[in-house]
């Protein structure tokens, strides 16, 4: 049984104060569910997000980091600092990284391993254009991307890793797939993990929907059967939408 996942991506927004009265805002209302709550902030509010959370179930997030421990990499944040705060989950590979900061497949393999060898949970975007799309693409980009993703990781590691399937034309965009065509998607990247993983990992894996998730889709996404969560950006921003997804 997979626990589903409910993960806020709060991108370049809040200050400190936002973010703690945020909290104090929904933990008491996101205590009593079998949902997996997840922040992921800005680097400036984890280690208050840290603070602020201790002894709620909500679980916190950073958006990106380097796959080195330590080095000449100006501005950058590395596992072991992420580590020090004892950050849970990291998103890897979002399509705003690839598409505006120079991701690519082998620098989210690279990140993966390094979070897993730091006990941190990667949640590994992926997903196609429009253009990709259109062009019925989608399978063969997700697949490279998920294959590439989980290249020389062990495979008992892989159940620590959740997959975000985010169709980048869903992003922002108030579009999103239906939730039948994101279920087939995620289905079929089941099937590629199971090709590389085997049949018994890939039913554990935890594969997320992202794409303009707001508290009036939530359900129906949630039931479809291969779907265990969602990765939101703007709904997760607001307290009184957050509260109602994780408890959808
Ligand atoms: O990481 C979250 C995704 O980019 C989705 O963002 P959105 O819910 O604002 O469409």
């Amino acid at each position: 049984m997979r626990t589903p996942i409910i993960a806020g991506n709060w991108k370049m927004h809040k200050t400190i104060k936002e973010a703690v009265d945020f909290v104090n805002e929904v933990k008491d209302k996101v205590a009593n569910t079998d949902v997996e709550a997840v922040i992921c902030a800005p680097f400036t509010l984890l280690k208050d997000l840290k603070e602020v959370t201790k002894g709620t179930n909500i679980k916190i997030g950073a958006q990106n980091m380097h796959f080195e421990e330590k080095g000449a990499f100006t501005g950058e944040i590395s596992p072991l600092m992420l580590k020090e705060i004892e950050v849970d989950y990291v998103i890897i590979g979002h399509s705003e990284r690839r598409q505006y900061f120079n991701e690519t497949d082998e620098t989210v393999n690279k990140k993966v391993l390094k979070a897993l060898e730091y006990g941190i949970k990667p949640i590994v975007c992926v997903g196609e254009t429009l253009e990709e799309r259109e062009t019925e693409k989608t399978k063969d980009v997700v697949k490279y991307q998920v294959e590439k993703a989980l290249e020389n990781v062990d495979k008992d590691r892989v159940k620590d890793i959740v997959i975000a399937y985010e169709p980048i034309w869903a992003i922002g965009t108030g579009k999103t797939a239906s939730s039948k065509d994101a279920n087939d998607v995620i289905s079929y990247i089941r099937e590629v993990v199971a090709s590389v993983c085997g049949e018994e990992v890939s039913e554990e894996v935890r594969i997320q929907y992202g794409g303009s998730v707001k508290p009036n889709n939530v359900e129906e996404i949630m039931n479809e059967s291969d779907i265990d969560g969602a990765l939101v950006g703007g709904a997760s921003l607001n307290p009184s939408d957050y509260i109602e997804l994780v408890n959808f």
